[in-house]
């Protein structure tokens, strides 16, 4: 049976090493039958542990990226690393299940019960049924579902949340070495959607995978990207970093038009607010001034200030007041650089 090492751990033990690979991508490129080059030599590099965002325009080659990466479409040109390891042409049906694979609709089994979705892949790779159901039970409670309750539900039978946190339990119930998501928030309503967002940073804390995940919405690539990778037409890469480089230092006009406008408040989403950026605590203590935590965002710290209509707010670290920070400082921060 086709049990190959890196199938074998479990996901988010205490103590464990991530159970991760870097992805590198060296030039690869796409040209399908009919002539179309979607996508022209794209390199890039995702460490281990990394989640990476994919963003662009419809049309772009974003979903021809990711399925390269596990081969569901082949590449016509360049290679692919996982790890050390060329996998370009390495078995895909193998290759597909160190990868997990989490898309729109989630793409559950309709007839079969959420415990025989998750399990899957343990069962194409011949484990035990002991070892199969303890891994099922595992993963419904990573991802916030009781096994009990849920697991001999039909897909018709959850909520779109529900369906897509079976989905990226599924995806990693062969402890996979990489996750490739593509837009797998987008069938949610944006409450569900912003909820699933935090719970997916929370499970990616603990399992630490390294994930590509491609998505349409600026917002989602900025609170869930460690880097964001701007794509332009024919996988061009327009520029790869962290989001708050992105915005606040766009590389090019394509991307200063792609982040728009409102990138000032966007960054202030991912720009923390620092105790180098304080003025001190005046002698009254600013008794007026509602007070935010010291690390907690710039753009909370704007929403405290407009909502009790103040122009500054003392910062508290520990509950003690380390500083004051006013209107004009905070908004300088969005400001580009
Ligand atoms: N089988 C195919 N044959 C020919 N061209 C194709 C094929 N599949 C995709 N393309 C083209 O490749 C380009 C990239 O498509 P891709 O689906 O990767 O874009 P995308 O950025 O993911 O788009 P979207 O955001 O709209 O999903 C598009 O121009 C598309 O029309």
């Amino acid at each position: 049976m086709d049990v190959t090492p890196e199938s074998s751990g479990a996901t988010g033990r205490a103590g464990a090493a991530p159970h991760a690979a870097s992805i590198t991508l060296e030039g690869i490129g796409k040209r399908y039958p009919d002539g179309t080059e979607a996508v022209r030599g794209l390199s890039l590099d995702v460490g281990a542990g990394e989640l990476v965002v994919l963003i662009g325009p419809s049309g772009c080659g974003k979903s021809t990226v990711l399925r390269m990466i596990n081969r569901l479409i082949e590449p016509t040109a360049g290679r692919i690393l996982l790890g050390d390891e060329d996998v370009t042409r390495a078995d895909p049906v193998r290759l597909r299940r160190r990868i997990g694979y989490v898309i729109q609709n989630v793409g559950l089994f309709p007839h079969q019960t959420v415990r025989a979705n998750v399990a899957t892949v343990p069962r194409l790779l011949g484990w035990s049924r002991d070892r199969t159901r303890k891994r099922v039970d595992e993963l419904l409670e990573l991802v916030g579902l009781d096994p009990g309750q849920f697991g001999q539900r039909y897909p018709h039978e959850l909520s779109g949340g529900q369906r897509q946190r079976v989905g990226v339990a599924r995806a990693l119930a062969a402890d996979p070495v990489v996750l490739l998501m593509d837009e797998p928030f987008s069938a949610v309503d944006p409450i569900v959607r912003t909820r699933l967002q935090e719970e997916f940073l929370r499970l990616q804390a603990e399992v630490r995978k390294t994930i590509v995940l491609v998505t349409h919405d600026l917002d989602e690539a900025v609170r869930l990207g460690d880097r964001i990778a701007v794509l332009s037409e024919g996988g061009h890469l327009e520029q790869y970093a962290p989001p708050a480089a992105l915005l606040g230092s766009p590389a090019t006009p394509f991307v200063r038009e792609f982040v728009g406008a409102d990138r000032g408040i966007r960054r202030l989403v991912v720009t923390p607010v620092r105790a180098e950026t304080l003025e001190p605590v005046p002698a009254d203590g600013a008794p007026d001034a509602p007070t935010v935590a010291l690390g907690g965002s710039a753009y909370d710290a704007l929403a405290v200030m407009l909502t009790s209509a103040a122009d500054r707010v003392v910062v508290t670290d520990g509950g003690r007041p380390v500083g004051v920070l006013g209107r004009q400082r905070l908004l300088d921060l969005g400001r580009a650089d």
